[in-house]
């Protein structure tokens, strides 16, 4: 499955990106007045090999949990029940990615992918939390009643693979079956939203330890040193910071992964989440459908996908910049500008599904903008 889907992707469509700029030259507007969204639109219509290309609805994010072997070197200051934890929030619509996702009118599929603990029973019920002391008095709707609001309620896919990865200190993450198992649930899902009608996949992850693989990911990947793609994560002080560099590099220097083969490189220094998230990239691209990348999970992710197809980077769309600095080293080799910048580092998917509206905005200008001729604008 896996190379099929890398037989799929293909290049962009040149004659829809000519057609595209040409149009956008002909809109009621200055020539180049909307800044990145009209590149993003020439690009959206290559991809689709359309002009206009559809509009990107609607939306679908897929967050693939799992958790990590690693987190035993001590690299997050959460413990690892946490993940198993903020699948059940997801289930019952309570987490931030739930909120943003309602706002932008996005579905949530939570895809286990890797979970080691027991996931807790989703409470999707919305009762009030008697602990929340800033909701505003009277305010109908207000806080959590809001969570039976907009699409379906979220969805959780069993598709574990192992229960987390071995600790990549020690020896390789996962075995080349495995991780090619966890690439192929990602291709799955991504072709299952696809089936379904989603116009746009986004990408979310939840894994407690998972910025420890996603910086060896970005390290292995563009040769750069771990010093510059290890971040602070969830927020680890100065001493954890310079141990979790260190747990970086005996990683690498364990494994010499080769970029040349990003299976191998996945197995020995990656993760489940960022396996599947790999394969939910390389099914959006096979499909020609655009994927809204999050934060420094889904840009690792991004990497790998490259070094499977190098094609599939024409399918992405840099959502957000994350505070984790690794995020900008892989989004300058994948030669992608993120479309916001807000200090997010927060993962889930919630920087993609903020990025969402910019996206859908640059399309529709291609469908709804009058040009001169037709409303008899005179131009400069
Ligand atoms: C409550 C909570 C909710 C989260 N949502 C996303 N993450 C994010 O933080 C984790 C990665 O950071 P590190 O590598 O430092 O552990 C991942 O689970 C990621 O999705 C969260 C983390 C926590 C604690
Ligand atoms: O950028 C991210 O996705 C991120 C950053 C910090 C912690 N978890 C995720």
């Amino acid at each position: 499955m896996l190379e099929d889907t890398i037989g799929a992707v293909g290049p962009p469509d040149e004659p829809a990106m000519t057609a595209a700029r040409q149009l956008q030259a002909r809109l009621t507007k200055p020539a180049g007045s909307l800044g990145a969204l009209e590149d993003l639109s020439v690009r959206l219509a290559g991809l689709a090999g359309s002009c206009p290309p559809p509009v990107p609805a609607p939306a679908a994010v897929a967050i693939f949990a799992g958790d990590h072997g690693v987190h035993a070197q001590r690299v997050s200051p959460w413990p690892q029940e946490v993940t198993g934890q903020m699948v059940g929030n997801f289930l019952a619509g309570g987490a931030v990615v739930n909120a943003f996702a309602r706002q932008a009118g996005a579905s949530v599929t939570v895809i286990d992918v890797g979970v080691a603990g027991p996931l807790p029973v989703p409470d999707p019920s919305g009762v009030a939390d008697p602990e929340r002391t800033c909701s505003l008095d009277g305010a109908a709707g207000a806080g959590p009643l809001d969570r039976a609001a907009g699409p379906a309620v979220p969805r959780l896919v069993d598709a574990s693979v192992r229960r987390g990865t071995r600790d990549m200190t020690v020896t390789a993450a996962m075995t080349r079956d495995e991780a090619r198992a966890a690439v192929e649930v990602g291709i799955t899902i991504a072709e299952e939203l696809v089936d379904a009608g989603a116009g746009i996949l986004l990408t979310g992850d939840m894994g407690i330890a998972n910025t420890t693989p996603a910086a060896a990911l970005i390290a292995a990947f563009t040769g750069v040193d771990a010093a510059e793609t290890t971040g602070r994560g969830t927020g680890v002080d100065d001493l954890t910071y310079q141990h979790k560099i260190e747990v970086v590099r005996a990683a690498l220097r364990r494994h010499h992964p080769d970029p040349a083969d990003p299976l191998g490189v996945l197995a020995a220094v990656g993760g489940l989440e960022h396996a599947a998230l790999t394969g939910f990239v390389l099914g959006a691209a096979a499909h020609r459908v655009p994927v809204l990348l999050d934060g420094v999970i889904a840009v690792s992710a991004a990497l790998a996908a490259a070094a499977f197809a190098p094609a599939s980077v024409a399918a992405m769309v840099a959502g957000h910049r994350s505070a984790e600095p690794g995020a900008s080293v892989a989004l300058r080799q994948l030669g992608l500008t993120p479309l916001i910048d807000l200090g997010l580092r927060l993962g889930e998917g919630t920087g993609a599904l903020l990025a969402l509206p910019v996206v859908t905005g640059a399309v529709r200008v291609l469908h709804e903008v009058a040009t001169f001729d037709s409303a008899g604008v005179a131009e400069k």
